[in-house]
C-alpha cells in the first residue's frame, strides 16, 4: 500500500522534490538550484538539459534519504515555472537551444508588432492575455526564427516545443525510447495560442506566430485518472509511479491553497508575485490589467477559471539589494534592517527591472527610486523594497476586485518572501486586510501532489483536502485609513515616473 504523493516542483531559481502523507504533511525533500544564463541585458535561459540532470538528483536524494521507493508512492505529480519555452529533437533528445525564460525580454519587438495591426485584441480576446514578452508564443516563434534547421524540424514534428513540465514528462517516461509529449490546460493557457473556450491549440493564434501545430504537445487535464504515463524502472524513481498531475506552479499553489470555490484567492511571493482569484467555470475577461487563464481541470470536470495578476519583481528586488547594492548579505537580513526606521522616510521603489506586468503591462517602463532627501539610509531603501512588494500587490489586487466584484475578507499567502514578517505585516497595513500563512508553506509542490492524488484516489476529493489546511500564522491592518490612502497615492505617483522610459 503506497503511503506517500510525490511531486517535482521546478521553478525558476531551483527544481525540488517534495513528498506528502495522507494528511498534507511534508514527509522529505531534496531542492538544488541551476544556473541562470545572461547572455545580454533582458535575456534570461536555462540549460534543459542541467533541470533534467537536477530533476533526477532532487527526486533520488529525497526518495533514498527517506528511505523510500517507488512502490511507496501512490502517484506523481509535476509542476513548473510557466512560459520557460525548451524545443528539443525528440529523435536524439537534444535541445536545439537554452530555454528561453519567462522573465526574458527578447521578443519585446513581436510582442510590440502583434499590437499595431489588431491581432494582439484577437489574442486578448481568445488566450486571455496581452500580448506580452512574458508568455510562450513569441519565444516559440524567436527559436524557429533564429536557430539553424528548426524550422523545418517542427514541420515534420521532430522538433517539439514544451513547457518545462513537458520536458521533464518527455524524460521521465523514456525521452527518446518513447517518452510521451502532453501538457495540461494550465500551461497551455500561458502560451498564446490556446484558445479559453476551446482548450484547444487555435489555428488563427498559430498563425500569428507562425508556428507548427506538429511540434506541440496534446493538451490534457491538469490531474488525470488516465494518466500521461509512468515513470520507468530505469528513471530516478527506480519503479513505475504513475503520472497523473500537472499543473502551472501558480495554480498548483493555487490548489494546495485549497481555493476550490469561486471568489477564494491566494498570493504567492516569491522571484516574483502572482496572485490567484479563482472565478469558477465562468470566463471572467479582465478590464483592468489582468489575465484570464485557467486554474485546473480535475479529470473530466469542466475547467475552472481565474484572474491572474503577475507581478514580475518581487523577492527578486530583495535579491537585487543582496547581489548588485551589497546592502544586506542575505535576504532575511532585509527584514532586521527596514526595522530599524519606523517608515519609509519618504522614499518610493518601484522596481520596474523589465518593465511593468500586472496591471499595468508597460515595458517601457525602467526602475526607479524616488523621494530621496540627503536624509535617507540604506534602511529606508530597504523598508521602501518591502513596501513595493506590497504595493504591487495592491494594484493586482484593486484591479480583481475591479474586474470580479470580490473583496477579499483574508488574503490567504504562501512563498518564500512570507518568511519576512515585517513584509507581511506591511501587506496587511497597505492592504488594509488580515494576511493569512498555512502551516504547510510549500503550497506549490502541495498542490501538484493533491492533484495527483485526487486522480488516483489517494485522496476522495477537495473537500478532504480542505480538512489539511491550518493556519500558522496570521497579520492584522495598524494603519489608519487615511495613512493608507496617502501610502497608496504617492506610490500610484511614484509609478508614474518610472513610465516611457525606454523606447520599445
Ligand atoms: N526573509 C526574506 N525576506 C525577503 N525576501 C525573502 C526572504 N526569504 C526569501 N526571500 C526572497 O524569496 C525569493 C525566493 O522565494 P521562492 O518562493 O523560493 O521563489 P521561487 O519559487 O520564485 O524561486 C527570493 O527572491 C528571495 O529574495
Ligand atoms: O518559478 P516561480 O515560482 O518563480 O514562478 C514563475 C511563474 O510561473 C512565472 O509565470
Amino acid at each position: 500500500m503506497a503511503d506517500f504523493v510525490g511531486a517535482v516542483d521546478q521553478g525558476t531559481t531551483s527544481t525540488r522534490f517534495m513528498i506528502f502523507d495522507h494528511g498534507g504533511n511534508e514527509v522529505g525533500r531534496h531542492q538544488l538550484e541551476h544556473e541562470q544564463i545572461l547572455p545580454k541585458a533582458g535575456w534570461v535561459e536555462h540549460n534543459p538539459l542541467e533541470i533534467w540532470e537536477r530533476t533526477t538528483a532532487v527526486v533520488r536524494t529525497a526518495m533514498n534519504s527517506r528511505g523510500l521507493s517507488a512502490s511507496d508512492l501512490a502517484a506523481l505529480g509535476i509542476t513548473n515555472q510557466r512560459e520557460t519555452s525548451v524545443v528539443w529533437n525528440r529523435r536524439t533528445g537534444r535541445p536545439y537551444y537554452n530555454a528561453i525564460v519567462w522573465q526574458d525580454t527578447r521578443t519585446d519587438q513581436i510582442a510590440a508588432a502583434l499590437d499595431r495591426d489588431g491581432r494582439g485584441d484577437v489574442i486578448r480576446q481568445k488566450a486571455g492575455l496581452p500580448p506580452a514578452t512574458y508568455f510562450s508564443g513569441g519565444k516559440i516563434q524567436w527559436i524557429l526564427e533564429n536557430v539553424d534547421g528548426v524550422r523545418a524540424a517542427a514541420e515534420s514534428g521532430e522538433a517539439i516545443f514544451g513547457n518545462t513540465d513537458t520536458w521533464l514528462l518527455w524524460n521521465l517516461t523514456g525521452g527518446v525510447d518513447g517518452g510521451v509529449h502532453v501538457t495540461d490546460v494550465t500551461n497551455a493557457s500561458r502560451t498564446m495560442l490556446m484558445n479559453l473556450e476551446t482548450l484547444d491549440w487555435d489555428d488563427e493564434l498559430l498563425s500569428f506566430f507562425n508556428i507548427p501545430r506538429a511540434m506541440l504537445p496534446q493538451i490534457r487535464p491538469s490531474s488525470d485518472p488516465s494518466r500521461y504515463g509512468v515513470t520507468l524502472p530505469n528513471g530516478p524513481l527506480g519503479g513505475e509511479v504513475p503520472l497523473t498531475a500537472d499543473l502551472g506552479d501558480q495554480q498548483a499553489a493555487t490548489v494546495g491553497q485549497v481555493c476550490f470555490s469561486e471568489g477564494e484567492a491566494k498570493n504567492t511571493y516569491g522571484t516574483g508575485n502572482f496572485m490567484l482569484l479563482n472565478t469558477g467555470t465562468s470566463l471572467v475577461r479582465s478590464k483592468s490589467g489582468l489575465l484570464t487563464t485557467v486554474c485546473y481541470k480535475l479529470g473530466d470536470a469542466p475547467a475552472v477559471y481565474a484572474l491572474e495578476g503577475s507581478i514580475a519583481v518581487t523577492g527578486s528586488a530583495v535579491q537585487w539589494l543582496r547581489d548588485q547594492l551589497g546592502i544586506i548579505s542575505g535576504a532575511a537580513q532585509s527584514e532586521a534592517l527596514a526595522a530599524q526606521v519606523e517608515d519609509n522616510g519618504g522614499v518610493y521603489f518601484v522596481p520596474a527591472f523589465s518593465g511593468l506586468f500586472a496591471p499595468y503591462w508597460r515595458s517601457d517602463a525602467r526602475g526607479a527610486i524616488v523621494g530621496l532627501s540627503r536624509y535617507n539610509t540604506n534602511a529606508h531603501l530597504a523598508r521602501a523594497t518591502l513596501e513595493a512588494i506590497c504595493y504591487q500587490s495592491r494594484d493586482v489586487a484593486v484591479a480583481m476586485e475591479q474586474d470580479s466584484g470580490v473583496h477579499l475578507d483574508v488574503l490567504k499567502v504562501d512563498g518564500g518572501v512570507t518568511a519576512n514578517k515585517l513584509c507581511m505585516q506591511l501587506q496587511a497595513d497597505i492592504l488594509g486586510v488580515p494576511v493569512s500563512r498555512p502551516v504547510v508553506a510549500e503550497t506549490t509542490a502541495l498542490g501538484a501532489a493533491y492533484a495527483a492524488g485526487l486522480a488516483t484516489g489517494f485522496w476522495k476529493n477537495t473537500d478532504e483536502l480542505r480538512q489539511n489546511w491550518n493556519e500558522s500564522e496570521r497579520w492584522s491592518p495598524t494603519w489608519s485609513d487615511e495613512q493608507r490612502d496617502e501610502g497608496y497615492a504617492k506610490w500610484k505617483k511614484a509609478v508614474q515616473r518610472t513610465l516611457d522610459w525606454v523606447d520599445v
